[in-house]
């Protein structure tokens, strides 16, 4: 990766701004080291640290040959990324789509330094990806797939060097598949290796609601501070997987007003609210949420600029543009998807006064719980679901109140003030062990 100037980035992001294509505006990459350098400036941190904090310090690119039901061989392409180790192991989800690419991988492995950073536990950052169209393959290719692509990277993960989670289009059957083949290979059974794992197998009672519990306990955050109240409160999510369904969940159990669901091949609305408890059950039994007879089927294109108080996207990066950030209209973003909003649109939404909860702060109930998981396996004793949950409470809490502070304290925008929070943390660790040395 060729090493860029270090232009102040408040001079270098008004230089570019008008003239960045939609292409370079949506690049994750990009996207995270523009943030990084107006934190890094404003925090104006040494320089040697800014190189040092600026690049992942290892990438790894795997082609992982795989028997397909067929009979034919095909050869996927895996990659993990570690950004930074200096807090502790590496951490950072697996992510299975036909687009993932080395520069998301990128991104997103900055992202969980700065994610576990911002809610203080002792992770660095690192993410996976493998390029396949998972809806298009069977269990077995599945499961042979991720158990090579375990084998692969066996070298370089670990309870002690770097643990993997799910994100998208993995869950907790694959997290158990990397859990027996990096056991296999260890000759005995190594829980911590993997979080997001089945109950059953050493996971964590709770992860699974996890990151969506960690959005609704923000959100709550946020009407406190802004004066407004759940039962007055509309909601609009887009994705109901594993993030998005669960922050739809918890915020109507708590009295939020759920308006729309979006989902990649459509969208839900009513205005008099969605009874999401009975969208889940439907979902169970018909496998969409097209046709739910409880709201009307709407354009999943347009669900993101209608009126609501509060919007989660939870599907994906890049789904607030330069195309589309103007015509937001709700009061708060909370972002549980990674890298949903680009630099660009951050300066719009900034503009129209628009309360931005980050994405490196409002998703991070899952890597907190899954930093209880690791805890849990390693002394193998197991807390009760309402343990976890308090636990994840606090920290959310704090967290919030932490990024606020920054914010007010240095004058800048939520984001920015979450990942000076974060530099700052990691960078302080970084000069005190001399990683430099
Ligand atoms: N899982 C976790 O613990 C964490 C996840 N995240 C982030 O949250 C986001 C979602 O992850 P997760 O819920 O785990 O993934 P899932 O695979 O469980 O769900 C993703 C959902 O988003 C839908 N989707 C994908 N693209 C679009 C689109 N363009 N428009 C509307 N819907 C879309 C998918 O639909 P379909 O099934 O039809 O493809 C699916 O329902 C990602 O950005 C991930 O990095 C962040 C922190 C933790
Ligand atoms: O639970 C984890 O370790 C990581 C989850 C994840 O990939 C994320 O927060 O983006």
């Amino acid at each position: 990766m060729a090493e860029e100037s270090l232009v102040p980035v408040t001079e270098r992001k008004r230089n570019t701004m008008q003239t960045l294509t939609l292409e370079q505006e949506t690049n994750p990459w990009e996207a995270q080291a523009a943030r990084f350098d107006e934190a890094a400036t404003r925090l104006k941190l040494d320089a040697g640290i800014w190189k040092v904090l600026r690049y992942p310090s290892r990438e790894i690119i795997v082609h992982i040959p795989v028997s397909m039901d067929d009979g034919s061989i095909e050869v996927f392409t895996g990659y993990r990324v570690q950004h930074s180790v200096a807090r502790g192991p590496a951490k950072g989800g697996i992510r299975y789509a036909p687009d993932v690419s080395l520069d998301e991988v990128r991104a997103l492995a900055s992202w969980m330094t700065w994610k576990c950073a911002v809610v203080n536990i002792p992770f660095g950052g690192a993410k996976g990806g493998v390029i396949c169209d998972p809806k298009k393959m069977s269990q077995g290719e599945l499961e042979r797939m991720t158990r090579r692509y375990t084998a692969s990277l066996i070298e370089f993960i670990g309870p002690e060097k770097d643990v993997p989670a799910p994100d998208m289009n993995t869950n907790e059957q694959t997290m158990a598949w990397i859990m027996d083949t990096y056991s296999m290979h260890m000759g005995q059974t190594v829980t911590s290796v993997v979080t997001g794992k089945p109950v059953n197998i050493g996971g964590s009672r709770g992860r699974r609601e996890a990151t969506g519990r960690g959005v609704s306990i923000v959100c709550d955050q946020a009407l406190k501070y802004l004066n407004m109240t759940p039962e007055s409160t509309t909601v609009i999510v887009q994705g109901f997987g594993n993030v998005g369904s669960n922050s739809a969940k918890l915020l109507w159990d708590k009295g939020y007003k759920v308006i729309g669901i979006g989902e990649y091949d459509g969208a839900l609305f009513n205005p008099n609210g969605i009874d999401i408890s009975e969208l889940l059950e439907y979902r169970a039994r018909h496998g969409v949420i097209h046709g739910f007879p409880g709201a009307d089927a709407a354009d999943k294109d347009d669900l993101l600029t209608r009126k609501c108080d509060v919007l989660i996207p939870a599907a994906t990066e890049n789904v607030i543009t330069s195309k589309n950030a103007d015509r937001i209209k709700a009061r708060i973003l909370c972002e549980g998807a990674n890298g949903p909003t680009t630099t660009v649109a951050d300066e719009i939404l900034a503009d129209k006064g628009v309360f931005v909860i980050p994405d490196i702060l409002a998703n991070a109930g899952g890597v907190t719980t899954s930093y209880f998981e690791w805890v849990q396996d390693r002394m193998g004793y197991f807390w009760t679901e309402d343990e976890v949950n308090q636990r994840l409470e606090r920290i959310m809490i704090d967290s919030f109140d932490d990024v606020l502070q920054y914010a007010v304290k240095h004058e800048v925008n939520n984001r920015i003030a979450a990942y000076m929070l974060a530099i700052d943390r990691v960078a302080y660790t970084t000069k005190q062990r001399g990683i430099y040395a």
